[in-house]
């Protein structure tokens, strides 16, 4: 399927390229699919992704306060319910085994690349409307489902299988999915079925396309504990 998480996001994709792809086909990224990410690495990432977790539940539950509709506030609010009861325990579960407590894990010291991308985030949609905040928030959703996807048909290694599966699985993908049929509505009620000949549709791409960017960022800060 060549729009498999809604029209909006193809469009908003191909306007970030060749961000996208660096983000999506990222060095940390084959890593997790090769196994040759170094262990470190990925608990230093886990742990600051943890941090980023929290942030992005609240921007979440940003939109719940945005929605102008029962059926976006639902969707909003199944994802908060996503993150905060299965997304952030992946992240406990998997550094719990490896030693880390849940106490270091939330006391874990934010990196500034981590500051920035969330902040961001919730600025646009402090500042802004529901369609602000979905610009910013989509790259974080769907890239990892295409992440999750691809490296479920090509990793070479069962090392990183666990966080492969999650994003991989069925249920991911059919949230990603979800986003998208948010999104596309959300654009059309406030901007119309044309909603790319709209003046806002050029900012909304601009703020999609940097919080790709910030994505690139934060895998970067991932191979440097
Ligand atoms: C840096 C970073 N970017 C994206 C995700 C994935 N993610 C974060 S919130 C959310 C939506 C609800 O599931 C998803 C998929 C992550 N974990 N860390």
């Amino acid at each position: 399927m060549s729009e498999p998480y809604g029209k909006a996001f193809s469009l908003m994709r191909a306007e970030a390229e060749p961000a996208w792809r660096a983000y999506t086909h990222h060095a940390f990224v084959e890593g997790l699919k090769a196994g040759t990410l170094p262990r470190e690495a990925f608990l230093h990432y886990l742990q600051q992704d943890y941090v980023f977790l929290i942030h992005f539940s609240r921007a979440w539950a940003l939109a719940v306060v945005k929605s102008e509709t029962h059926s976006e506030m639902l969707a909003a609010v199944g994802t908060v319910n996503a993150l905060v009861a299965e997304e952030m325990q992946l992240h406990i579960g998997i550094c719990e085994a490896a030693g880390i407590s849940q106490e270091a894990l939330f006391a874990t010291r934010e990196r500034a690349e981590n500051l920035a991308y969330t902040r961001f985030v919730l600025e646009a949609g402090y500042s802004g409307d529901l369609l602000d905040l979905l610009a910013a928030l989509a790259p974080c959703v769907m890239g990892y489902g295409e992440i999750g996807k691809r490296l479920t048909a090509e990793a070479t290694s069962t090392l990183y299988g666990d966080w492969i599966d999650t994003y991989g699985g069925d249920d991911y993908q059919a949230a990603c999915k979800a986003v998208g049929t948010l999104l596309d509505d959300a654009l059309e009620r406030r901007l119309g079925a044309e909603f790319t000949s709209s003046p806002r549709w050029s900012r909304l791409c601009q703020t999609f396309h940097t919080a790709t960017e910030l994505e690139v960022g934060f895998w970067q800060m991932g191979l440097t504990p």
